[in-house]
């Protein structure tokens, strides 16, 4: 289960022939960004989050992507019942743990849920993915890493044994841990960090990557694969944050086959 080229441009294609529609419950942060970058890609984004309509969202996606980012009571109701509903139909659930550590409402909403139904793909920042795996209370400085990937990838261990999922630890090399796997990508740019809403992006993107290909720990691989090699493209033609938001959506939407073949960068240290 190697990540290739080839492997991630047959799952591209897939998404731009099928546009699986990715059911989203999401932060107000990201709603307008992560909608364009799964729209970009090739995907079919809808957000929703009312109590009253996400099992029948749910009920026509192909996955579901979940984002604790702007939390209140409803919506984690809510959340709960769209991911007993994706489970229920078998559909990929991606869950973003935004901000975990940083409150108590966060770490244990979170939880909940990962207890309630297992997520296919947990995507964090390394911050996050430690302070789901450890009983203290997290050091998470709001919703940024303050811990590099690396050391957060016993803690992603932990997870994948205890829920079954994919854990993927988004940093400078971005660490995707599933069973007796470990990969590594190496793409992507510090300028990255400075646009809000970039990780919530890698994590709809799993959900794209996760609807078109079962094998949960290479379409994490891919989806991160390609976050890096689109905004790195990007970030060599930006000079700040504002137009490396709008290049990345420009590059994600003209990826090529030769983009990734020339591009696709896979880490060592992944053990
Ligand atoms: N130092 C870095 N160098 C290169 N790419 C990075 C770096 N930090 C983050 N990225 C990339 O930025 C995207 C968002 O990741 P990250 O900033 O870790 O998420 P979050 O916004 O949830 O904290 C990912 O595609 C990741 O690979
Ligand atoms: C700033 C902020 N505050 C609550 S959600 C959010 C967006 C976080 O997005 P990301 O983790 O992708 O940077
Ligand atoms: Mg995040």
């Amino acid at each position: 289960m190697s990540i290739t080229p080839e492997n991630t441009w047959a799952s591209v294609s897939a998404i731009r022939d099928q546009a699986p529609l990715i059911h989203n419950i999401t932060n107000y942060v990201v709603m307008n960004s992560t909608a364009n970058a799964l729209l970009a890609l090739g995907a079919s984004p809808v957000m929703a989050h009312a109590q009253e309509e996400v099992e029948d969202m749910v009920n026509i996606a192909s996955a579901l992507v979940i984002n604790i980012g702007t939390l209140s009571a409803p919506w984690v109701e809510a959340m709960g019942s769209a991911a007993r509903k994706a489970a229920g139909r078998g559909i990929p659930l991606v869950l973003d743990p935004v901000g975990a550590g940083a409150t108590a409402y966060r770490t244990q909403t979170v939880r909940k849920l990962m207890d309630t139904v297992s997520p296919t793909i947990i995507r964090g920042n390394a911050s996050e993915i430690l302070a789901l795996a450890t009983s203290e209370k997290g050091e998470t400085k709001g919703v940024d890493a303050t811990e590099s990937s690396q050391n957060a990838i016993e803690a992603a261990h932990w997870l994948n044994e205890r829920y079954g999922s994919t854990v993927c630890i988004s940093g400078e090399t971005d660490f995707i841990v599933g069973d007796q796997v470990v990969i590594g990508i190496g793409n992507g740019h510090p300028l990255m960090t400075r646009v809000t809403g970039l990780g919530c992006t890698a994590s709809a993107l799993c959900g794209a990557f996760a609807a078109v290909n079962s094998s949960f720990p290479l379409a994490a691989a891919q989806a991160m694969a390609v976050m890096g090699i689109a905004g790195e493209m990007a970030a060599e033609i930006s000079p700040g944050p504002g137009s490396l938001q709008l290049h990345f959506l420009d590059f994600l939407y003209r990826l090529t086959k030769d983009d990734l073949a020339r591009r696709l960068r896979i880490s060592a240290g992944a053990g």
